[in-house]
C-alpha cells in the first residue's frame, strides 16, 4: 500500500493561551481515506496544519512516514495541505500555479489537472483573487487531487462548492484514489456526503479525540430499524434512540448499542434493519450544549 502513514502521540497545540489540541493521539493508516470529523472549533484545522508543518506543536510526537515533518524536506515534498481559505498565490494565473506545482511535485499529473480544470469550468488565465468562493475551492481541489502526494490533507475544501461541484469532487477523488492509492485525510463537519468515501474515521471534540475507528466498526455500533411506526416504537422501547424519521405511517429509528437478538426480533416483527449513518452517530457523540463559538 502506498502513501504516508501518520502517528500522533500526546500532541498539544496552542494559539497563545488557547489550547486547540490537548494531548491527542491517533494514527492514520497509509493508503487509506480517513475522515477527520469534528464540530466547529474542535481542532481539525490545527491538527492538519501541524501534520503539514504549517504550525509548530507545543508538545507531543508527530511522525509522518516515520519522521517528524517539521522542517523535513522529504516529508513536506510528499505532503499537500489544501485549506478552504486556499493556500495558492492569490494574484497569479491558475495556469502559472499549476506549472509551478508540476515543477515542484514529482507525481503531479498535468493532464489530470487540465481535465479537472475543465470539469470545474475553471479558466486557466484567471486568478484566485478574482474567483468566487466556490471556484476558489474547486481550484484547491484540482491542486489537491492532481498533486498525487503520498499524504493529501483536504481541510473542508468542499464547503464553498455547490452540490454538483461537490459531487464531482467526491467522484474525481475516489476515481483517482482507486487508480493511485495514497493517504488522504478529508476534514469536515458535514459527514453525510463524504461518508461513503471514508474507510477510517478520527473524531475530535473540543481539542480531544472522541473516536478513532474504521468506519464499518463505527457503523456497527448502531443500527436503523424501519417499518410501521407503531412496530418500530415497540422495537426501540427502552433503548437508546439517537435519531428518528417519519414518512407517513412508516418510521425509522436509529439505535446505538445493538443486541444479539435484534435480527431475530426484527424478523419476527417484520421490520427492516440497516446500517447507521455516520452523521447520526457524530451528532449523537458530540451532542451537548454548544459553546458560544459553535453557536455563532
Ligand atoms: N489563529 C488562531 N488564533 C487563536 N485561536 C485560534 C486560531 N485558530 C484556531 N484557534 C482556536 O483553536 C481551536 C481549534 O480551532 P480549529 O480551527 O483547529 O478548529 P476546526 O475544527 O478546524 O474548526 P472549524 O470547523 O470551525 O474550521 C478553536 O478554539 C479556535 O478558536
Amino acid at each position: 500500500m502506498s502513501g504516508f502513514g501518520v502517528e500522533v502521540r500526546d500532541l498539544t497545540a496552542r494559539y497563545d493561551a488557547t489550547v486547540a489540541l490537548d494531548s491527542v493521539s491517533f494514527t492514520i493508516r497509509p493508503g487509506v481515506i480517513t475522515g477527520l470529523l469534528g464540530r466547529n472549533g474542535s481542532g481539525k484545522t490545527t491538527a492538519l496544519s501541524v501534520l503539514a508543518a504549517f504550525k509548530r506543536r507545543a508538545s507531543g510526537t508527530v511522525l509522518v512516514d516515520g519522521e517528524d515533518p517539521w522542517e523535513n524536506e522529504r516529508v513536506l515534498a510528499g505532503t499537500c495541505l489544501v485549506r478552504e481559505s486556499g493556500d495558492v498565490a492569490q494574484d497569479q494565473k491558475l495556469k502559472d500555479t499549476l506549472e509551478f506545482l508540476a515543477d515542484r511535485r514529482p507525481l503531479f499529473d498535468t493532464q489530470l489537472a487540465g481535465a479537472l480544470m475543465d470539469r470545474f469550468e475553471l479558466d486557466p488565465l484567471n486568478r484566485p483573487d478574482r474567483l468566487s468562493r466556490g471556484k476558489r475551492s474547486a481550484f484547491g481541489v484540482v491542486v489537491g487531487i492532481a498533486s498525487r502526494t503520498p499524504l493529501t490533507l483536504l481541510d473542508e475544501v468542499h464547503l464553498g462548492m455547490d452540490a454538483p461541484s461537490r459531487y464531482a469532487f467526491y467522484d474525481a477523488l475516489l476515481a483517482d484514489w482507486l487508480e493511485h492509492p495514497r493517504t488522504i485525510v478529508l476534514s469536515s463537519h458535514l459527514i453525510g456526503e463524504i461518508e461513503r468515501l471514508l474507510e477510517d474515521v478520527v473524531m475530535l471534540d473540543r481539542g480531544a479525540v472522541l473516536t478513532v475507528s474504521d468506519a464499518d466498526t463505527l457503523r456497527s455500533s448502531g443500527l436503523t430499524v424501519t417499518g410501521p411506526a407503531h412496530d418500530v416504537a415497540a422495537f426501540v422501547a427502552g433503548r437508546e434512540v439517537v435519531a428518528r424519521q417519519h414518512l407517513g405511517r412508516t418510521a425509522q429509528a436509529t439505535l446505538v448499542g445493538p443486541r444479539d437478538d435484534d435480527a431475530a426480533r426484527a424478523r419476527a416483527a417484520g421490520l427492516e434493519l440497516g446500517p447507521v449513518a455516520l452523521q447520526d452517530l457524530f451528532v449523537h457523540l458530540t451532542d451537548r450544549v454548544p459553546t458560544p463559538e459553535e453557536a455563532r
